[in-house]
């Protein structure tokens, strides 16, 4: 039988969330250490370890059918290949970034200058869309060193907290793309191991939906429910339970993370009590 070929990145900031997110989704992997291509024992899958700048020509040449790779790869060097999922994890921007002393005016002030970075094709499209024209020094690393060992005036790189900026005296001034972990597909991708393609995005759709959500239990007074509902779209609806307790029901609903809190000191204003939040593992519409 097929298997689907699935690049992920090798070692680095991508490989642990995404083993993590095959695993969630119920694929084991036998991940024998050193090994560069391991099968799973349970789902038509083989992973393929690789290093991250190396998967765009590996998705192009149908190597590999797809990856888990940065956004900001595809943009630099996979403009043809397809975003199959959104992974929500390993979320960073590409950033244009100056001495801090720098007085900064605006996108002319790259003008002629010299820039250090490993995105060149991202920077020279930002700058040309601008009217800009730089000269760009690529290197693959430790580009923030750059201005502060007189190499550039500038660099471009990722930023996320911004503390690797910071603790080489940078200030950001540009912000070029926002970019996440992605699952990428290769357009030579077989009709056959497409079909395996559709049953894994369907899984790792249900994992991340419920990585999204919780599921939310309270005590409400009964007076209360109308009010209460109202701030909780549920589903469909939240389920509504009689307590031993006369006058009293428990609510149950599922809500994202970020609407729980938006909607905790209403929740307490109308009476609920006894709030408790668990963990999806899935969530199937
Ligand atoms: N500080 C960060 N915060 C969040 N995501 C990041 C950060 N740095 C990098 N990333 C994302 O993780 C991806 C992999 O970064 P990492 O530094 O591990 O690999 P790399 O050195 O660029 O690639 P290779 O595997 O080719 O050595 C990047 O392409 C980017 O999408
Ligand atoms: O804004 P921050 O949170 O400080 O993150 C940004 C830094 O993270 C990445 O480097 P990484 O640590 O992956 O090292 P690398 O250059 O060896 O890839 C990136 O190249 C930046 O240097
Ligand atoms: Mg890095």
């Amino acid at each position: 039988m097929k298997r689907l070929r699935v690049a992920v990145q090798k070692s680095g900031r991508l490989n642990e969330d995404s083993l993590r997110l095959l695993k969630d989704a119920g694929i084991s992997i036998d991940n024998g250490k050193e090994q560069l291509k391991a099968a799973s024992g349970n789902f038509p899958l083989e992973v393929l370890y690789l290093r991250n700048g190396d998967i765009p020509q590996y998705l192009r040449d149908g190597v590999v059918d797809v990856a888990i790779i940065g956004e900001n790869v595809l943009v630099e060097k996979g403009k043809d290949i397809i975003i199959a999922e959104k992974l929500a994890f390993s979320k960073c921007r590409v950033s244009l970034a100056v001495p801090k002393s720098a007085r900064y005016n605006g996108i002319e002030d790259f003008q002629g200058k010299k820039i250090a970075t490993s995105y060149p094709n991202t920077v020279t499209e930002f700058l040309t869309k601008n009217g800009i024209s730089a000269d760009l020094h690529i290197i693959n690393g430790s580009v923030e060193i750059a201005p502060n060992i007189g190499l550039a005036d500038a660099i471009c790189d990722i930023v996320s907290s911004g503390s690797t900026l910071f603790k080489n005296n940078l200030k950001e001034v540009e912000v070029m793309l926002q970019s996440e972990a992605v699952l990428a597909v290769s357009p030579l991708i077989s009709s056959e191991r497409k079909e395996i393609l559709s049953k894994l995005q369907f899984r790792i759709q249900s994992v991340l939906r419920a990585r999204k959500s919780k599921y939310i239990l309270m005590n409400v007074p009964n007076s209360k429910i109308d009010d209460v509902v109202k701030l909780l779209p549920g589903m469909r609806s939240p389920t509504v339970l009689p307590l031993a307790e006369e006058g009293w029901s428990s609510l149950h609903t599922v809500i994202s993370e970020e609407r729980f809190w938006e909607v905790i000191d209403e929740l307490k204003e109308n009476g609920a009590e006894g709030i408790l939040v668990a963990s999806i593992e899935k969530m199937v519409l």
